[in-house]
């Protein structure tokens, strides 16, 4: 609304009615380029996490085009906000969330309460869960975007923070040839570094984040829909034309960021198991520990580093030694009275083991509160 009243409207009308028009006329227009459009309707069951989703989504429901069919659940009217379902709930404890049945292999996603966070996930036919974090949702649109500026002269680059998947960034890296930047925690220190590229994917591995293009790359897109000669070329910037018009580059926003996807899956024919197996995710713990005051965790090197309490990084280096593929880091949380423990290795058991060992030394080190962490 503020990005649409300060550019006189050219970012569109500074109305629910102006969003809903703009979103849905991009997905529409986009999923009309999709090779398997007209086959049928593509079914999504999204948890609302009983917050503000739920409501926003029902208004949108008549905007939607017959061939994308939501289902909402956890819209409010029998449960609290978060409880036992949403994007967090889902990313911390990697099960699916309460109040949503699912079938095998159906697509499925939950937003946070302010549904600007989002995370997908299925279940396969053995019964087992699958999470598709920030990591893979910023894989999936980075694999698409880098196909349609392949001839533009566009810089891009992918923006993450110390919690991305050991895994996702390597695959950027080195099989999808993307620079990768490493900030600290907090959708502001993303966007800010995400600024710096004409095309600056940016999430945090709990789904929050969105695509931001410099003016100079819209301004050659716009300009290649209405002017360029090569049928293939020109049907490449009008995709990406509408995904600029899809996406919500001034705020991270679950509903933007879940048609951005659905449009992507559809128009590279992809289905919920093929997006997943792109990289198969370390697996990993957050812990989160008390202490007497959090501040005496200094960090440096994008939170990948504590420099102080004197001893712990020290203890943090030796008890990662110990695994395969691992890596852990502490943090004082920005938003709750707590410090944060990240691990990840090669199989579950020594992720909670090492995020378990790593708790135990802040608690130690770090002026720990109550009685010292449990084994998970
Ligand atoms: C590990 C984690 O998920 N941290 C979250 C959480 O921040 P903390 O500083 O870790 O409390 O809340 C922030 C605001 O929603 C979000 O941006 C961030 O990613």
């Amino acid at each position: 609304m503020v990005c649409c009243q300060n550019t006189q409207g050219q970012y569109g009308k500074a109305t629910l009615e102006g969003y809903y028009g703009k979103l849905s006329k991009a997905f529409m227009q986009l999923i009309k380029q999709s090779p398997c459009s007209g086959e049928g309707q593509r079914h999504l069951k999204i948890d609302c996490a009983n917050g503000i989703g739920a409501l926003k989504l029902s208004e949108m429901k008549p905007y939607f085009p017959q061939e994308m069919v939501i289902h909402i659940y956890n819209d409010g009217t029998k449960e609290k906000l978060n409880h036992l379902c949403g994007a967090d709930f889902v990313k911390v404890h990697q099960k699916p969330p309460g109040g949503l049945d699912m079938k095998p292999n159906e697509r499925c996603c939950s937003f946070d309460g302010d549904a600007d966070r989002i995370v997908y996930y299925y279940k396969d036919t053995a019964g087992h869960f699958h999470l598709i974090d920030g990591d893979k949702i910023a894989t999936l649109i980075s694999i698409f975007l880098k196909e349609l500026i392949v001839k533009q002269d566009f810089t891009m680059a992918v923006v993450q923070t110390a919690y991305a998947n050991g895994n996702s960034t390597r695959y950027l890296q080195e099989t999808l040839k993307v620079p990768v930047h490493c900030v600290k925690t907090g959708v502001k220190h993303l966007h800010h570094k995400a600024q710096e590229f004409d095309v600056g994917v940016y999430f945090e591995a709990n789904g929050h984040g969105t695509v931001l293009f410099s003016k100079t790359a819209e301004t050659k897109i716009r300009q290649l829909v209405k002017e360029e000669k090569d049928d293939e070329k020109r049907e490449a910037a009008k995709m990406l034309e509408n995904m600029i018009d899809l996406i919500n580059q001034t705020v991270g926003d679950a509903v933007s960021d879940m048609l951005v996807i659905e449009a992507i899956l559809a128009l590279k024919g992809l289905t919920v198991q093929q997006w997943d197996a792109l990289y198969a995710d370390l697996p990993n713990r957050l812990l989160k520990v008390q202490v007497a005051d959090r501040r005496v965790i200094d960090t440096t090197d994008a939170e990948r580093r504590a420099l102080t309490p004197p001893g712990l990084q020290e203890k943090i280096d030796a008890l990662v030694k110990k695994y395969k593929l691992s890596r852990a880091f502490v943090r004082p949380s920005g938003t709750e009275d707590v410090v944060r423990i990240y691990a990840e290795a090669d199989t579950q058991e020594n992720a909670d083991a090492l995020a378990h060992e790593v708790s135990l030394a802040v608690f130690h080190l770090a002026g720990g509160k109550g009685a010292p962490p449990q084994p998970i």
